[in-house]
């Protein structure tokens, strides 16, 4: 058993090879990587692979998730639709932390055909290592929540 934070990745077709670049580098990072594919780069369907991602942080298998479609946007449509789910799209490393610091955001996703993989990199360092700073932010963030509303 291990006390590491386990961080699920998931993408499409668009870029598996920044999406396994990725889980590397969380693992550099000291995180647990859990890479759940696709392995081929076969086209498939981003909705599934976001809701999939989405379903280990919503079950608490995983503490955050970070995705990659080719915009970021579908897959961030698909995996907010699973309850308890707060997913941004970056393409800043300052979204990215504020998503966290603010929004208590648990997963978020980029699109490999908008940034590049020096980026991608800085942004998942960014998530990774802010916190969510509460107070004002947690009433806020509890008003997104329809069962909190
Ligand atoms: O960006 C995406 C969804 O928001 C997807 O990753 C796809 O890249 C996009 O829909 C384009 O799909 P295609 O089948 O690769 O043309």
């Amino acid at each position: 058993m291990t006390d590491k934070k386990r961080i699920v990745i998931s993408s499409d077709h668009a870029d598996i090879q920044l999406r396994k670049d990725i889980a590397a580098h969380v693992a550099a990072l000291g995180y647990e990587a859990v890479d759940i594919g696709p392995m081929t780069s076969e086209s498939t369907d981003y909705p599934k692979h976001g809701q999939a991602a989405a379903e280990r942080v919503a079950s608490g298998d995983c503490q955050l998730g970070i995705l990659v479609c080719g915009t970021g946007q579908g897959i961030m449509m698909a995996a907010n639709k699973v309850e308890g789910i707060r997913c941004g799209v970056c393409a800043d490393t300052f979204s990215a932390k504020m998503i966290r610091q603010h929004n208590d955001a648990n997963m978020m996703s980029m699109g490999a055909r908008v940034i590049g993989a020096g980026v991608a990199m800085e942004i998942v360092e960014a998530f990774l290592s802010a916190e969510f700073e509460g107070g004002r932010h947690a009433t806020r963030v509890d008003m997104i929540e329809p069962s909190k509303a």
